[in-house]
């Protein structure tokens, strides 16, 4: 009884001293940050920081220069830099910058060790075996699946326009939502969603999804919020209600029996020619999960290097997370974009219709100019991710290429970072730099992709001279995939309607979220829509 007084004691003594040692560290952290001397807004909350200003963050550039710092939680200094050779060396260094724990904040519970996720040789293991997955050749055979797709939604909206008639009120999001979560679960693991059959039964997969994400229960809790300040409560076990605690449940069981299936399926193929139709059609099945699959199980593969079950099962919520909504919103904006200016979305439909086929290949699609310049513009001023943290987990010399000066007034080429502090990766910013876009940066400028301004070159993005996809080994994997799902989808509907918004422009603004969703100034408490009156397009 005795000892177990002493261990308790000796465990809340240990807590206390460990406590009071954060919180001195805390006290002290602003007047020790190496980035104390930097230029940047300045902020009146110790709790938050500027964090409530971060959305609005893209300008900061133009009022103190490319690199600055602002303040984050509990009063550090986080850095922000769109300074392209500073980009560059942070972007190409994921051994001295990882994603902190607070970037993990939301989805961390849902996705697990996935290739969001995971670190350091995990992140390079899961990577090598994954990239073959998400080449040309493979995003090539998804194409005739993202055409299907955008056409089943063209029928969609031409129901609704049967129903109440032309032109039609249509939240173009709620649709482009559904399309592309219809298409990541068939292109990523053959598994039908049929979110757009508005006859369709109740999907399991789905209601578990928008139960986790939708309950709050992954997004930033008290509970979570306090792991960041002591990290040791990350042990403790993190809840959820039992409606949140199913729905994991049942997600991981169809995810295990997806790769159980596939596995088999694998396995089986040698057999293939004894196999009935379906089975065949089956063993010949092209999704990323099955292809990741496979090429783990390749024989050239050392056992030492191939991915665990958990690792693969964790790729099903990752493509989910990762590559449903980015495309879907991206393409709304396309939308905005082109309904904003409406001669150009003549333009793009006359191209579109000059192909004499409804379902074109990959490579029909990549040879339209400008519809590839209207994605890149569409991406260039509307990405999905407007920033991404990195946590330095070393002392850093961050090179630039343009000196910044401090609020002392002396002049640096270089900035210190010490090892636990944050970096800004500013997408929006860095897309919308005047200096490096000229002075229209900000308007919807499709034909400036004719010739690309020498500025724009250095930019470390991993497509496009732009950041949307961020650079270095932790870019998006899956930019192919949705460069072609958003063509595809392009191509069918403006061939199909005539897009006007529904409300004015202005009216339409960028929620504060970690994905960039429409909303209505004049509607906040309505959630994330785009509503558009659409009409039949009459071919002559
Ligand atoms: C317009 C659409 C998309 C945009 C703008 C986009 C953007 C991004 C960005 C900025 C990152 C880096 C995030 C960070 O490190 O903080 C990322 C990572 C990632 N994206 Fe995408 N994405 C899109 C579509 C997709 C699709 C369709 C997929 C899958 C089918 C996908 C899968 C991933 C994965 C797995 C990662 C993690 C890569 C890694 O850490 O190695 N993305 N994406």
């Amino acid at each position: 009884m005795e000892a177990k007084l002493v261990v308790l004691l000796s465990l809340a003594i240990a807590i206390a001293i460990y406590l009071q040692w954060r919180l001195i560290q805390l006290i002290l952290r602003p007047y020790t940050s190496s980035l104390r001397y930097l230029p940047g807004p300045t902020s009146h909350n110790w709790l938050l920081g500027n964090l409530t200003q971060v959305y609005q963050s893209s300008n900061w550039a133009e009022q103190y220069g490319d690199t600055l710092k602002y303040k984050g939680l509990f009063g550090s200094d986080v850095l922000f830099t769109a300074d392209t050779r500073a980009l560059h060396h942070i972007l190409n260094n994921t051994a001295a910058y990882c994603r902190p724990e607070l970037a993990r904040l939301g989805i961390s519970d849902f996705v697990g060790e996935g290739l969001l996720l995971a670190e350091g040789e995990r992140h390079r293991q899961q990577r090598r075996i994954m990239n073959p997955a998400f080449g040309p050749a493979q995003i090539r055979e998804l194409t005739d699946i993202f055409l299907r797709k955008a056409t089943e939604l063209t029928k969609v909206w031409s129901s609704s326009m049967a129903e109440h008639g032309e032109p039609a009120r249509i939240d173009v999001l709620d649709g482009l939502s559904k399309m592309t979560l219809d298409v990541i679960g068939l292109a990523g693991f053959s598994y039908e969603f049929d979110s757009l059959n508005i006859h369709g039964r109740r999907n399991e997969l789905n209601e578990a999804f928008n139960t986790v994400f939708g309950s709050g229960a992954n997004g930033a809790s008290l509970f979570r919020f306090l792991r960041l300040l002591f990290p040791p409560l990350k042990y403790l076990p993190v809840g959820g209600t039992k409606e949140v605690r199913n729905a994991h449940q049942i997600m991981r069981n169809i995810g295990m029996r997806l790769v159980r299936e596939k596995k088999d399926m694998i396995l089986n193929q040698g057999k293939a020619a004894s196999l009935d139709e379906d089975a065949r059609g089956k063993s010949n099945q092209r999704d990323l999960l099955t292809l990741l699959i496979k090429a783990n199980m390749d024989p050239s593969i050392p056992k030492s290097q191939r991915l665990s079950d958990e690792d693969i099962l964790a790729q099903v919520p990752t493509f989910l997370v990762a590559g449903h909504e980015t495309t879907s919103n991206a393409t709304a904006w396309a939308l905005y974009a082109l309904s904003i200016e409406p001669q150009m979305q003549t333009r793009l439909r006359e191209e579109c219709l000059a192909l004499s086929t409804d379902y074109p290949s990959m490579d029909e699609l990549n040879q339209l100019p400008f519809l590839d310049a209207v994605i890149r513009e569409t991406l260039r001023l509307h990405p999905p991710l407007n920033n991404t943290l990195r946590e330095a987990v070393t002392d850093d010399v961050i090179p630039l290429s343009k000196p910044c000066v401090d609020v002392r007034g002396r002049i640096h080429d270089h900035v210190k970072i010490d090892k636990g502090s944050m970096v800004q990766i500013p997408i929006l910013a860095v897309n919308r730099s005047k200096a490096i876009w000229g002075e229209d940066a900000l308007e919807f400028k499709p034909d400036r992709w004719g010739k690309v301004p020498d500025a724009a070159q250095k930019v470390p993005g991993t497509w496009g001279n732009m950041m949307s996809f961020l650079g270095g080994s932790r870019s998006c994997i899956g930019y192919r995939f949705s460069l072609v799902e958003m063509k595809a989808l392009l191509f069918t509907l403006v061939r199909a309607f005539e897009f006007d918004l529904a409300v004015p422009k202005e009216d339409v603004v960028r929620q504060n979220a970690s994905v960039q969703r429409p909303i209505l100034l004049s509607a906040m408490d309505q959630g994330s829509q785009l509503p558009m009156l659409i009409r039949p397009y009459q071919r002559a």
